[in-house]
């Protein structure tokens, strides 16, 4: 291993950029040392000693070769073996749409709205925006049609409260008064009136599950939705 190195070190410059062969040349300093390449074996690998090729130095087609050798950067560009420059790209003309897979394309997402994007929502009347609506039904104001008590209530008789001043509505097992909301609805009274008099919980629910329910409607409360007597 030893001999090996001390070969690598010693070994002129023949195998990677020519140097001249003037003793006098700068490249070729007099008092360098020098190693005998038939060294006897040390005794630590004999195979090693045996394959004691040195290899290149500097590296075929490393940037200090190209360095001391400037030619070779054209011999590069042009030797086949070697990966092409790549193609230059043609002139754009003024105007003309930028390529497709162009980085500086903006992503699809940002020049298109998504089509669920479109909102249902309705102008409310002055005074009905959804901050009235906390206020209203923070007011103590009977929301609730004049019902003192919790009812059970079957679907034939929330079917009867289904006009616009007496409109009753089952979301998930609980009927509210929803006539005072009406116009405090952001998807618009006739929305809301679609669902007068009969269960809404799943309309409701593929419209705007988000939106808390119990707690917008819970000074509408009127009762609980029940199934009808069995006679
Ligand atoms: C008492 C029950 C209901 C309450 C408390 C309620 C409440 C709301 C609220 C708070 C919004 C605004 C949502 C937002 O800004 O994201 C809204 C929007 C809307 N609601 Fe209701 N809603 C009720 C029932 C319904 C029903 C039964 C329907 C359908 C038949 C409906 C249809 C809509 C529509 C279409 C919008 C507009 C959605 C949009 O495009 O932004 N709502 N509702």
């Amino acid at each position: 291993m030893a001999s090996y190195l001390r070969s690598w070190l010693a070994a002129p410059l023949t195998t990677a950029t020519p140097v001249p062969e003037d003793p006098d040349s700068p490249t070729t300093p007099t008092n360098a040392p020098s190693f005998s390449l038939t060294e006897p074996n040390d005794g630590d690998n004999a195979s090693e000693e045996d394959n004691d090729e040195v290899p290149a130095f500097p590296a075929v087609n490393s940037a200090q070769r190209i360095a001391s050798n400037p030619s070779s950067v054209s011999s590069m560009l042009t030797t086949s073996s070697l990966m092409p420059p790549p193609a230059i790209p043609p002139p754009r003309r003024p105007g003309a749409p930028a390529p497709s897979s162009s980085s500086l394309m903006l992503p699809p997402s940002t020049t298109k709205a998504p089509p669920s994007a479109k909102s249902r929502k309705v102008a409310l009347a002055p005074g009905h925006s959804p901050l009235d609506w906390a206020a209203l039904k923070t007011s103590g104001a009977d929301l609730r049609g004049g019902a003192s008590t919790l009812a059970r209530i079957t679907p034939s008789v929330l079917k009867t409260h289904n006009k616009r001043d007496d409109a009753w509505s089952a979301f998930n097992g609980k009927v509210y008064n929803i006539t005072p909301y009406l116009p405090f609805h952001p998807g618009g009274e006739r929305e809301l009136m679609r669902v007068a008099g009969r269960d809404g919980t799943s309309l409701f629910a593929r419209t705007h599950g988000w939106v808390n329910v119990d707690f917008m409607m819970d000074a509408c409360l009127v009762g609980f939705l029940v199934p009808e007597p069995s006679s």
